[in-house]
């Protein structure tokens, strides 16, 4: 879905549209029952989920309330009933497993948040995270090593797109964001 289709706001920054399709990819929500949005923001990537899959039940986490005020809107624009907000600085108890959680935003406690995601998770579910710092992404997949999980793929995504430019147009940079999906216990065959 296009970026602008999504209701903003100046100080909620939102998951572009190019990483939310590769991390909606990653996240395999095909068979999935109930999905965790944490960081949800606009509520881009729940909306997203929410509208492709109306039979998934959707958690999306914020803990700032502009932003959960904005995700508010975000559902009534795309009449999204399937999503259910709670307002909270995760780690938060969620009594119902998932298939599926996506981390968006960590806020500083990034290996107990990776922790509770894969609490959170049936064994075979993915957890899949973007970040745009380095120092994330490293922490990330050290704890992903010390928790014995490889990743099933970890990629930097940088898209650039035609903008205009005096008499012509060129390509303006988004600035590159890292993805991580893993599953929390290997399928056996
Ligand atoms: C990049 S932004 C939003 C991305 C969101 N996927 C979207 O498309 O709008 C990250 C968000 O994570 C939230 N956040 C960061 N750490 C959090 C935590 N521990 N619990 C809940 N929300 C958190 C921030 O308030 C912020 O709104």
């Amino acid at each position: 879905m296009k970026d602008e289709l999504f209701l903003r706001g100046e100080k909620v920054p939102m998951t572009k549209e190019a990483v939310r399709a590769l991390a909606l990819s990653k996240l395999d929500l095909h068979h999935a029952r109930h999905f965790i949005d944490v960081g949800a923001g606009t509520g881009s990537v729940s909306i997203e989920a929410a509208l492709h899959f109306p039979a998934l039940k959707v958690t999306a986490i914020e803990r700032n309330p502009a932003a959960l005020a904005l995700m508010a809107q975000n559902c009534r624009h795309f009449a999204c009933e399937n999503i259910v907000r709670i307002q909270a600085n995760a780690p938060v108890v969620v009594e119902e497993k998932a298939d599926a959680v996506f981390i968006g935003g960590s806020g500083g406690n990034l290996a107990s948040l990776i922790d509770w995601a894969l609490e959170q998770l049936h064994p075979a579910g993915r957890l899949v995270m973007t970040f745009i710092l380095q120092e994330n992404l490293t922490r990330a997949l050290a704890h992903l090593q010390h928790r014995g999980i490889a990743p099933l793929d970890c990629q930097q995504i940088q898209v650039s797109a035609l903008s205009p430019l005096g008499s012509g147009h060129y390509f303006k940079a988004n600035n590159p964001v890292y993805v991580i999906a893993c599953q929390k216990e290997e399928a056996h065959v």
